[in-house]
């Protein structure tokens, strides 16, 4: 692997006794698209804001290219940042806008032109170059905004919840147009949202926080299948999760005596002691539903509660005898084998190899 581009290294925020950003420790890599996401108030922004010198850490070390960045001021780096609000200039029009950042830097006028038309063209918008920013669409001023950052050619974009002011239809747009850009110019992007779609559909790697915390960095596909603990499994949703005591363990699964009945689940890197109380996810998508009662070693009689779609997919809320709450998630094709209502009797099963131990209980 190539050296970061980034590092953190036990970086702490605090804003008078309040710790907004705790203890993070973190890489990111030269080309990656890196999402943080977590809930209201986790730190997020913070950190955006640390990276682009609008917050200075109140400990630890920022390195952008193995360059300390604790003291650099924001106008000394190469960090621009993209926001909701994008703050464009509402009286100037989509190509002043673009070529601001260039006349800062005393590029002359018609290279600053040839520039901003270049990129506005890029963005599909050259048509509008000549409108006042205030006449365009929520659309079509996030990719002037998104021009007016790229022009600079940075190493890296931070981008703040840019999306969540645009409507459903329009933010899947702009998810292809922002991946599809990263991709071609294999810029660094640090991408801050509190939506798991827009993180799982774009990140290369996801870092998830709580509480000033960061509580699992990896692939999408990870931290789906693998969450790292109960906050994550909760905060990810779509998952089932279980506790139980441990009855048997070897080096390959463990077998969890819960309410809802006695299970394998997959033994982590360090098994788990007889005896102790620990946990165990299985994301919706991997438990199969049917009538009959299946073979499967992990096998559980539930009763339908609720069901909910969206788009094509429907996710089924159940209840197992001893109140457990299952989630099983599939394709409405599939649903429309059986013939469900609420209080329908079920059979949930899955594979002990998509049972992933959580640490802790
Ligand atoms: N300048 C400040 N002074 C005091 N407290 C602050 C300041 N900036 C942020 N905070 C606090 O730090 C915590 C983290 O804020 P931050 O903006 O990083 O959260 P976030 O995860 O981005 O949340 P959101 O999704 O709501 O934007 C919050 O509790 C916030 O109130």
């Amino acid at each position: 692997m190539s050296d970061p581009l980034v590092t953190f290294r036990n970086v702490q925020k605090r804003f008078g006794d309040f710790v907004a950003v705790r203890d993070m420790t973190l890489d990111i890599q030269p080309g990656e698209f890196l999402a943080i996401m977590g809930s209201s108030g986790c730190g997020k922004t913070t950190t955006l804001r640390m990276l682009a010198g609008l917050e200075q850490p109140t400990r630890g070390e920022i390195r952008i290219a193995g360059r300390l960045m604790n003291d650099v001021k924001p106008h000394d780096r190469d960090t621009p940042l993209v926001w909701q609000s994008l703050a464009l200039f509402p009286f100037l029009t989509a190509r002043e806008n673009v070529e601001f950042g260039l006349k800062m830097r005393g590029v002359d006028k018609a290279e600053r032109k040839r520039r901003a038309l270049e990129w506005l063209d890029r963005m599909h918008i050259g048509e509008f170059a000549d409108r006042s920013v205030d006449t365009l669409s929520g659309g079509q001023k996030q990719r002037v905004a998104l021009a007016r950052s790229l022009v600079m050619e940075p190493q890296m974009l931070l981008l703040d919840e840019p999306l969540s002011a645009l409507d459903a239809n329009l933010v899947i747009r702009m998810q292809g147009v922002l991946t599809q850009l990263q991709k071609e110019l294999g810029i660094t992007f640090v991408y801050v949202t509190h939506s798991q779609s827009e993180a799982f559909a774009m990140a290369d790697r996801v870092v998830i926080m709580s509480q000033g915390d960061i509580a699992q960095i990896g692939t999408p596909k990870d931290i789906y299948r693998a969450p790292a603990n109960r906050f994550v499994a909760e905060f990810v949703g779509r998952n089932n999760i279980l506790t139980g005591t441990v009855k048997e363990a070897s080096s390959e699964t463990t077998r969890l005596a819960t309410p809802a009945g006695t299970f394998m689940v997959e033994t982590p890197e360090t098994e788990p002691q007889t005896g102790t109380k620990r946990s165990f996810v299985v994301s919706a998508d991997l438990v199969s539903l049917s009538l009959e009662e299946p073979t499967a070693a992990n096998r559980v009689h539930a009763k339908v509660i609720s069901e909910e779609f969206i788009g094509s997919v429907v996710t089924l809320f159940l209840e197992s005898g001893d109140g457990q709450e299952f989630k099983v998630q599939m394709q409405e094709r599939q649903l429309m084998n059986y013939d469900l209502h609420a209080g329908s009797q079920v059979w949930l099963s899955w594979e002990t190899e998509n049972a992933h131990m959580l640490d802790g209980d």
